[in-house]
């Protein structure tokens, strides 16, 4: 024997009790089989806002009456053969008279209690009951409807009656020993010894199907619905969850119980009472395997089974020293709420037994505030128990699996996960069974804790990485190609799943929470009518709230740069070519990285000294690694190092500074290399990372082009400048090319100071053969004393330099 049962999504519609006709056939060898059904889909909701109308007075009650009669008259007409149809219509309006009359009493007197509405709703489940088993009639399938009354016997605690197991499993067996056939049971419905109809709570179709399968002892229980088995979290909100093939029913349990949706939690205990296996099957995809739950599923290597979470939850806590050592104060504490139906989800106590926190629906928390209050009202009085707290908007996530008791550090790796996405935890229970761990959080990170334990726990090798980008210059829209090309491979080789979800520029943005496409993002945006500043796409990050979120700024904005410390402290990654910040103020560059460490996020800037060269991480190694810097010196600047190597007497200074601008190695404004403030920038920041409390005013600089060449104003009167110095400039560079040598604007650090320079190198000097744009930088080290350690290649463009931003993005994901 074997029960089946089909939820309301599979009876939604003619074609899909179809459907459910295939999957019942395809169970033809079974001697005995039950098939329990919902309403048809949506019916009991619309049955219970039709009931409100009536109650209020609506007579509009009387339309929605003949919504739910056409619909199963349609349905009639579907399934059944017109030879058959005429008998089951009157069938069917019989029954929907009866409902109609009782609306009718409803709308009269304007009353509608609880055991009136469950009679009400009954007629979900009667009416798909009778028309389905006619429609297996139709088809050859030898059915009978099983009338509900006499059948599940409940208590008249109506809308979540509780069933007396005693005489409903003797119907129950006396009812199948006298059928052989298909029977077809509506779910969700019972009655009382005194016939008065009662339901067993929402989703309690799932139930009675398992009291049959346990009266009856049957083989197997099938859960049919809209879903290929318990998933590993709520697929609605975790794309990538998966299904779970096998579980153990108080991993079922836990998770049904959590909020995962698939299975109604009383179900479980009767499958389990009796061993009964539970197949959670998809009736739209009957091909796929579904969760098998039972008494000892395949061991898995995995600690964690699934992910769930309930929301609208509040945390209530009571605190005091009157509670320390005290007898009795939990006992009343729960007493109190358990007199006022109040459902407690989850229990903390601090070990000191200063406080115990409960968690709580939030539709509770008045009536549990104020029984509380009252229970301990002497206690507050005397000033040894304080006020009860209330925390709303709270949600529970719970960690679920049988093998978490076997493997250590499952909670801390919960707390980093969280911890990282700057997710705090309000309170924390784990059962002594270590089956469950569960965590209170705010309402509004509960998807992305979801998410973040979802990868934690059964993605690790796959990371999403949730990409802001602000600039699509040279180096921005350089980065967006170098994404799009490589995204794909990332993902199939490094499990990289880079998501861009935010672009912009000084003037618009765009944003789409499912990704942007990589391929035509820079269009999307030229085509984008969004206006946008920086506060606004900071405000849009932070109300998306996403999961390993990262914020790339490719400008060269100070008003961009002042807002690093708001998203890290939201614990949101910061990559940047962008040398402001790190270069700015050292308080703030110290407190950036501060408030990185102390969020466990990131804050990367390796492209602000030599583009896509590894320096800064050359430093931090040899550092980290316990070597001492003596000294750092070299070309830092493209820019001026192409300008050297390229200016002659056929192509002037100016001529080779637009150059340097065109191939994308000058900064936005050249004057910043050409004042050497690029390149002193860049010793200042390799310094600060030794440990030196600098300032850019420390850094020494003799700039090698007169005062009105580098001054601030149009960009006209600066051309101009240059042009009338650069003759000048080419007599002294044509001098020293025939002494042998060349110019090279070096930068160096030492001894605390720094300085950039313009020097007259020779031939033969490493600094001289530093071709095109190259930088080369030597650090003289303890271990390095004798022979430097060099770092040499290109250090400028916009190839190398979104190279590097993709590299520290990628550091980001290891
Ligand atoms: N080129 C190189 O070799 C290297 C460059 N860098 C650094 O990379 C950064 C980017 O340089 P580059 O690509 O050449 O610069 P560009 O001038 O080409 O591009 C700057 C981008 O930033 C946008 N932008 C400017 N201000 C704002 C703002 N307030 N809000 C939003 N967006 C803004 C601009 O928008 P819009 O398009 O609307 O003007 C533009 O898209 C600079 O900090 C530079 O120092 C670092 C290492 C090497
Ligand atoms: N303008 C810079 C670019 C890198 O920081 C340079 O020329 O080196």
């Amino acid at each position: 024997m074997v029960v089946l049962k089909f939820g309301g999504s599979s009876v939604s519609s003619p074609e899909n009790i179809l459907k459910v006709l295939d999957i019942v056939r395809s169970h033809a060898s079974i001697k005995q089989l039950a098939v329990v059904v919902s309403a048809f889909g949506g019916l009991t909701d619309h049955l219970l806002h039709t009931s409100r109308l009536a109650e209020r007075g609506d007579d509009s009650f009387k339309q929605e009456l003949i919504k739910i009669e056409d619909r199963h008259l349609a349905a009639i007409k579907d399934l059944i053969h017109a030879k058959r149809q005429s008998s089951i219509v009157a069938n069917v309006k019989f029954i929907l008279n009866e409902l109609e009359d009782i609306m009718q009493g409803v709308f009269l007197v304007k009353e509608l209690s609880q055991k009136t509405l469950d009679f009400i709703l009954s007629f979900g489940e009667r009416l798909s009951s009778y028309i389905i088993a006619e429609a297996f009639k139709e088809n050859g399938l030898p059915a009978a409807a099983v009338d509900y009354r006499n059948f599940i016997i409940t208590d008249n605690n109506f809308g979540n009656a509780r069933v007396n197991f005693e005489l409903t499993n003797q119907n129950i067996q006396n009812y199948f020993a006298g059928n052989e056939n298909l029977l077809v049971i509506p779910g969700f419905v019972g009655t009382t010894k005194h016939g008065a109809t009662t339901t067993l709570g929402r989703g309690g179709s799932d139930y009675t199907a398992a009291i049959i399968a346990a009266a009856i002892e049957a083989s197997g229980l099938e859960i049919w619905t809209d879903v290929s088995g318990m998933m590993t979290a709520d697929p609605r909100r975790v794309k990538n969850a998966i299904p779970i093939e096998e579980m153990s029913y108080e991993e079922a349990l836990e998770l049904s119980y959590f909020g995962a949706k698939i299975i109604y939690p009383p179900t479980i205990q009767p499958a389990l009472s009796r061993r009964i296996p539970i197949r959670l099957k998809n009736t739209f995809a009957p091909e796929a395997f579904g969760t098998l739950i039972t008494h000892s599923p395949r061991p898995s290597e995995a600690p964690v089974k699934g992910i769930s979470s309930i929301e609208q939850i509040s945390l209530l806590t009571i605190s005091g020293s009157g509670m320390v050592g005290a007898s009795g104060i939990a006992m009343r504490f729960f007493g109190a709420l358990g007199r006022k139906g109040v459902n407690v989800i989850l229990i903390t106590q601090a070990s000191s037994e200063h406080s115990i926190s409960v968690g709580i629906n939030q539709k509770d928390a008045t009536r549990a505030q104020q029984t509380v209050e009252e229970e301990f009202r002497l206690e507050m009085q005397a000033g040894i128990v304080d006020k009860v707290q209330i925390e709303n908007n709270l949600a529970i996530v719970a960690l679920v699996g049988s093998n978490m008791r076997n493997t250590p550090g499952i909670a801390g790796k919960l707390f980093s996960a969280l911890g990282r996405n700057g997710i705090n935890i309000s309170a924390i229970a784990q059962g002594t069974s270590e089956l469950n761990i569960s965590c209170v959080i705010q309402k509004k990170d509960e998807e992305k804790a979801l998410n973040t334990l979802h990868e934690s726990f059964f993605l690790s090798e796959t990371k999403t990485l949730h990409l802001f980008v602000v600039g699509t210059g040279t180096v921005g829209a350089t980065l967006m190609d170098q994404i799009s090309g490589q995204a794909a491979n990332l993902y199939k080789g490094h499990n990289i799943a880079l998501k861009l979800i935010g672009l912009s520029n000084s003037k618009t943005a765009i944003f789409n929470e499912a990704g942007i496409p990589l391929d035509s993002c820079k269009e999307a945006l030229g085509n984008s009518t969004q206006p946008s500043t920086i506060d606004t796409f900071v405000d849009k990050i932070l109300e998306l709230n996403l999961p390993n979120a990262i914020f790339v700024d490719c400008t060269a904005s100070a008003e961009v740069a002042s807002v690093y410390n708001t998203l890290l402290d939201k614990s949101i990654s910061v990559v940047t070519p962008n040398k402001i910040a790190a270069s700015g103020n050292y308080h703030t560059y110290k407190e950036l990285k501060t408030l990185a460490a102390k969020r466990g996020v990131k804050f990367l800037f390796e492209t602000n000294v030599g583009a896509g060269l590894p320096i800064i991480s050359t430093l931090n190694d040899l550092i980290r690694s316990g070597d001492t810097v003596l000294k750092i010196e070299g070309i830092f600047s493209g820019t001026m190092n192409y300008l050297f190597n390229t200016v002659s007497a056929d192509k002037k200074l100016s001529t080779v500074v637009q150059e340097a601008m065109d191939l994308g190695y000058a900064e936005p404004d050249p004057r910043i290399d050409l004042s050497g403030k690029d390149v002193a920038r860049k010793i200042l920041i390799l310094a600060r990372e030794t440990g030196e409390n600098l300032e850019l005013e420390d850094v020494a600089i003799k700039p090698f082009l007169p005062a009105n060449c580098l001054q601030d104003g149009p960009m006209d009167e600066f051309w101009q400048n240059l042009r009338d110095y650069e003759n000048t400039f080419e007599a002294q560079r044509a001098e020293l090319e025939n002494q042998g040598k060349g110019y090279r604007l070096i930068a160096a650090w030492e001894e605390g100071k720094a300085r950039v320079e313009l020097r007259e190198i020779e031939k033969g000097h490493p600094f001289y053969s530093v071709s095109g744009s190259d930088n080369i930088i030597l650090f003289t080290t303890e271990r390095y004393k004798v022979q430097p350690l060099i770092v040499k290649g290109s250090g400028a463009g916009a190839e190398v330099t979104a190279a590097g931003v993709f590299a520290d993005i990628i550091r980001i994901a290891n």
